[in-house]
């Protein structure tokens, strides 16, 4: 283990982050739900110019990276304030960033739909919203807010409703990102007919980071799914042990929130997952 493996910094309130987050999110939808219906929402997701199409883009050549606007965390508290994550966006697209994720969960990680707008007018690059997804109507809102992949997380959901939402997410052209921490999970994603997934290294309960997760899981993935590994890149040499393992890309927040330069070090990662030495994903 590297130092940063094992126990987070900040104490985890007995495991129960995960499903202390998914109340307040479900608080939080009903509050939006009440001012904007679910009707509108769908009209305004109908109205947005068509998503792009993240899945191809993931399989391109070379190790992709995709780079977070993540403000604080449950893991780790307040990582950078990011007034204008607009700013950020560019500095990540300039840096060759081949998505961007957008937190957009309030309570925890400081963020908010107006990231994903603000972000959404700055770039051309497919976004990714990060929330913890558990109604149709956060889907609609994501696809209204300029989204092309949304995030479902499999510990967050049965396996109707992560199949429900899959169908949902892929039927508005946009890409689901199905988020797997074991074995187990990634049966359950595939069985919903996922056709990219993420290993997260991060446990969303216990918040330990196990960059062996992704090297377990991923081998056993079907050639045809795209393979992120999400979580603890903080540095090449962190994607070029993802690469070994099959990742066609990485998911990056801490690594480059808290840089001096979050371009060069996206263009860092992105130099290092297109050198002829790094593996590539066999298909
Ligand atoms: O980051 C956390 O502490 C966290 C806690 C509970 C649920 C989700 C959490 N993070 C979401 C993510 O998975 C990460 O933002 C993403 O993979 C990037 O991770 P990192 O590069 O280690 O910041």
């Amino acid at each position: 283990m590297t130092p940063e493996e094992g126990s987070p910094q900040i104490p985890n309130e007995g495991g129960r982050v995960l499903d202390d987050i998914l109340v307040g999110v479900r608080e939080d939808v009903a509050t939006r739900q009440a001012e904007v219906p679910l009707e509108r929402i769908k009209e305004l997701a109908a109205a947005a110019p068509p998503p792009r199409d993240a899945y191809t883009l993931l399989r391109a050549p070379g190790v992709g990276v995709i780079a977070e606007v993540k403000r604080s965390s449950p893991s780790k508290g307040r990582l950078a304030d990011i007034p204008d994550p607009a700013a950020l966006a560019r500095e990540y697209a300039a840096g060759g960033a081949r998505c961007i994720s957008v937190l957009t969960e309030g309570r925890r990680f400081g963020g908010s739909l107006d990231d994903l707008t603000a972000v959404r007018a700055a770039v051309e690059v497919p976004l990714l919203r990060k929330d913890f997804v558990v109604s149709s109507y956060q889907i609609h809102e994501a696809r209204a807010y300029g989204a092309d992949l949304v995030l479902l997380i499999v510990a967050a959901l049965d396996d109707n409703t992560l199949s429900g939402l899959l169908d949902r997410i892929e039927s508005l052209g946009m890409t689901a990102l199905v988020e797997v921490h074991d074995e187990e999970e990634a049966d359950r994603a595939l069985t919903a007919g996922a056709r990219v997934i993420g290993v997260n290294a991060r446990d969303l309960r216990t918040l330990e980071v196990d960059r062996s997760a992704f090297e377990r899981i991923a081998p056993g993935l079907p050639s045809k799914v795209v393979k992120i590994a999400e979580s603890g890149v903080r540095g090449p040499h962190d994607l070029i042990r993802y690469a070994s393992a099959g990742a066609d890309a990485v998911l990056v927040g801490e690594g480059l929130v808290t840089q001096k330069s979050p371009r060069d070090a996206v263009a860092e990662l992105v130099t290092a997952g297109s050198h002829p030495a790094t593996p590539r994903p066999v298909r």
